[in-house]
This record gives C-alpha cells, structure tokens and sequence, in this order.
C-alpha cells in the first residue's frame, strides 16, 4: 500500500510575502483565536495591520525570513532516505506547503494511508489539534479519504529527549555546568486554553522533569534549572513566570537556554530569544547567555522521528 508521513508544523514566513499570509491565517485560526468568524476576521486584519511594521524589522534581523521551513526540508530528506516504505511530505498550517496542495498530489499518486506527525514534542489545541483539523477538512474539501493515523505528542519518548539533551550539552560547551542556570523556554499560551483543559503546560513540565533526572544521571548537573515562557501577544493574561521575569530572579547572571516548545529553529529562537532577549539579559548585566539550537536536523532526531513513524499502526 502506498503510504505518506506528514511532517506538520505551524510554518513561517520564508520571505516578506509569506508575513502577511502567515499572520492572517493563524489569527483567523478559531484554536488560535476563539472569537466567532466575522469578529475573528476584523480582528485577524487590525492584528496583522498593527503588528506587521514591527514583525517586518524582527524577521530583516535574522537574514529576511524565517528558516522553518528550509531546516524542515533538509530534515525531511534525511528522514526519507531512512525511510524506505512511504514518502516523507510537509504541510504547514499557516504558510505553504499548504495541506489541500499538499493533499491534492497525494491523492493523484494514489497515497492510501497518512501517518500524521508533528513537529511539535507537546501536544496542544492551538498546534497539533489544529494542524490535524486542518488536514482532514483539506483531505474532505477535495474528496480525499485515505486512512489517517496521527501522533499526538513525544515529549516524554526517549530517542527524542536524547536528541534535545544531545543540544543542551552541545550548548554548555566549555562551561562548567554547575556555574550554569539553565531556563527551558516554552513558547507561552493564554491560560484562558489550559483552563479548558489543554494538556500543554503539563506536558512541558513533564519533559522538563524528565530531562532533569536524565541530564542528572549523565552526570550533568545546573546551578538551578528554571521553566519560563515566552512569546506573550495580546491583552489576555498567559502562562507565567516569563521569561523575562526569571532572567530578573537570577543572581548568578549566566544562563543557557534551552526552547523547549519547538523542534525546528524559527523566528522565536532566533530573534525573539537570541536577538531580543539576549538584549534583555544584557541590560541586566548576564555575564553568559546562550540559547541551544533545536533538535532541527540532527542525526538523533531524525532516527527519533523514525522510531515515532515505526510504532505507528
Ligand atoms: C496569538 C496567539 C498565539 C498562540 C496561542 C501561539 C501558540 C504557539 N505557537 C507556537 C509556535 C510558533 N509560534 C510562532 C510565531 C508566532 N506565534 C504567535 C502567536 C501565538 N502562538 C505569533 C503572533 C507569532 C509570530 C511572531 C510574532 O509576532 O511574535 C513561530 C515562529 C514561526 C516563524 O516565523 O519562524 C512558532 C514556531 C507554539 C509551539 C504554540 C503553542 C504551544
Ligand atoms: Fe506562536
Ligand atoms: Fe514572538
């Protein structure tokens, strides 16, 4: 049978072009966004329109784009020359690959079986929920009716939490670990999502607990590890202690950080936290801060997707 993984991810403005879209779509996102259509729609354009000047400047700082999607294919070519038995595909929730594009080709190669896989380790309603939704509306929009099965989460697999510690000890390099205080950085969420029973926030501190026990056994061991959370937009009120406010609380003022909602470096990790908060840690005097890469391509996070698509059924 002819079969298809799907990478899925939030995608992210490769050019100038793409910003526009990428933040239309995701405001219009009713998981993003729990406003009624019409309502939704005004707000997705008068978000976008104020937002867009700023963001513009944000992405020309980290070379005009943002590398999701470049990192996710070269990822996506390894995974497929691992992977004998189906074709590895991306589709992006807000900028293209779009899933009906995507969808529409896989249909006409005669692809009877999805094995949906995200790329992010903890499950939420804003990204993986939504992703999936999306995926199976384009598949009923154009008629398609493969066989879905999907991952929900993976923050607690094993060749997966190898393949993020593998980064954080890349990421202390030459320090003395016990002179470090590292910040796991989850991208926030408004805590209106969890109290309707996202698992989110408890996933992270799961994995963050794990990574913990696992770093320790590997005789690697901080100072003080903290969880902090970054990204906040908008008036709602979203899930504390910020990142900001941790770097405050530190007395030691050096920290590794490590992104711990994402996979694939993007503009979050990049600017937001290697640009702007680098700032941050700067005015508040850090003698060190260093921001870990992501898993992105590595070999043990390749072979860690492998494993999650081998279990699948
Ligand atoms: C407005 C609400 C937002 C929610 C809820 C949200 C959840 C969420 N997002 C990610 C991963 C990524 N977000 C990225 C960018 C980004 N996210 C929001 C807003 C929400 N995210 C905005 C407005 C933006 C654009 C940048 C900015 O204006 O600050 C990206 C980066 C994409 C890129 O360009 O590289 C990622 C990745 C997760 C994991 C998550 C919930 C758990
Ligand atoms: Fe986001
Ligand atoms: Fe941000």
């Amino acid at each position: 049978m002819k079969k298809a993984i799907i990478l899925m991810n939030m995608g992210g403005a490769s050019n100038y072009d793409e910003i526009e879209i990428f933040m239309k779509n995701m405001f219009n996102d009713h998981r993003i966004i729990g406003a009624p259509p019409f309502v939704r729609k005004n707000l997705a354009n008068y978000i976008t329109k104020t937002r867009l000047p700023e963001v513009k400047e944000n992405y020309e700082k980290i070379g005009g784009g943002s590398p999701l999607l470049s990192i996710t294919k070269s990822f996506q070519k390894k995974l497929q020359e691992r992977i004998g038995d189906a074709k590895v595909e991306i589709i992006m929730r807000y900028t293209p690959p779009f899933a009906k594009d995507v969808l529409k080709r896989l249909k006409e190669e005669g692809i009877k079986k999805l094995y949906l896989i995200p790329m992010y380790p903890q499950f939420s309603t804003t990204t993986t929920a939504s992703s999936i939704e999306d995926i199976r509306a384009a598949a009923k929009d154009i008629g398609y009716h493969p066989t879905i099965v999907s991952h929900l989460h993976y923050y607690d697999f094993e060749p997966y939490l190898e393949s993020v510690e593998e980064r954080i000890i890349e990421g202390i390099g030459n320090e003395d670990p016990k002179s470090l205080n590292l910040i796991f950085s989850a991208h926030g969420l408004p805590v209106r999502v969890i109290k309707k029973g996202d698992p989110y926030q408890k996933q992270v501190e799961a994995e963050v607990a794990l990574h913990v026990e696992r770093l320790k056994q590997q005789g690697v061991e901080f100072n003080q590890v903290h969880l902090a959370y970054q990204s906040k937009v908008g008036p709602l009120k979203w899930l504390t202690p910020s990142l900001e406010m941790v770097l405050e609380e530190i007395k030691n003022k050096k920290a590794l950080i490590y992104p711990i909602a994402f996979t694939i470096d993007n503009s979050e990790t990049l600017f937001e936290l290697d640009i702007e908060y680098r700032e941050v840690a700067q005015k508040l005097g850090f003698k060190t801060y260093k921001v870990c890469r992501c898993p992105n391509d590595s070999d043990s996070f390749v072979r860690a997707v492998e494993a999650l698509y081998r279990q699948m059924k």
